[in-house]
């Protein structure tokens, strides 16, 4: 349980401990409310809300003014969109590749940043930034759990949040891992349900994949 998040170890440790980032894409920042309480109340305590759309910013500032959640941002692709998550509030941001120029910004700031990294190369420029954490995307097409375990035997600091396809089924095997930080992605918060603003259901989905996240530690 956190309350406040103060540099870079706690945040990895808070995001650590429900073990999964719901990957939010808002139309509208007047849904970021109802969300977060729909994801407290699932028992989660993190999200990530994607620069995909026009509302992202204002979502982020919503979500963030609950303290007990801990608001990044992602799709960040650029250092203008970097700027307007951290002056919004974001708390971590992520980014589906590698940006040099985003990751040098945002440690500037002194916020934990994860890059997308899909190869050995790319995590090998992750350790050249100083960074412990890349997110490996996009995961399932990728080759799955094995695959970040076969890249995790060499990089044996490196931690990783695998996003891309991934759904409940799938949690067990990633979370299974030691080098897997946390697992990303849309199951929980579905472009349907946030559509149709079924906040019952983004809690019973959050619920359920807490539940599998909490099992599948055990495991380790
Ligand atoms: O937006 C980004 O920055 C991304 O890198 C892509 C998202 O993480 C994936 O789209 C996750 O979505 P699912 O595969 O539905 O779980």
């Amino acid at each position: 349980m956190f309350t406040y998040v103060t540099d870079v170890h706690d945040t990895e440790q808070a995001i650590a401990a429900g073990g999964l980032v719901p990957v939010v894409v808002l139309q509208d920042a007047a849904d970021a409310a109802p969300l977060a309480e729909a994801l407290l109340a699932g028992g989660l305590r993190c999200v990530e809300v994607t620069f995909r759309t026009d509302a992202a910013a204002a979502a982020i500032a919503a979500m963030a003014r609950y303290p007990e959640l801990l608001v990044g941002a992602g799709t960040v692709l650029t250092v203008e969109q970097a700027g307007r998550a951290l002056d919004a509030g974001a708390r971590f941001v992520v980014s589906p590749g590698f940006g040099p120029a985003v990751v040098r910004q945002c440690a500037g700031a002194g916020v934990p940043v994860y890059p997308g990294a899909a190869t050995a190369t790319e995590i090998q420029m992750a350790v050249d930034a100083g960074l412990r954490t890349v997110k490996f995307f996009p995961a399932e097409p990728l080759g799955g759990a094995p695959m970040v375990q076969a890249l995790a035997a060499p990089f044996r600091d490196m931690r990783f949040i695998p996003t891309g396809g991934i759904t409940s089924a799938q949690l067990p095997a990633y979370l299974a891992l030691p080098s897997v930080l946390a697992v990303g992605g849309t199951w929980m918060v579905a472009p349907d349900l946030l559509a149709a603003r079924d906040w019952a259901e983004v809690t019973r989905r959050t619920a359920a994949a807490v539940a599998v996240a909490a099992d599948s530690r055990k495991e380790r």
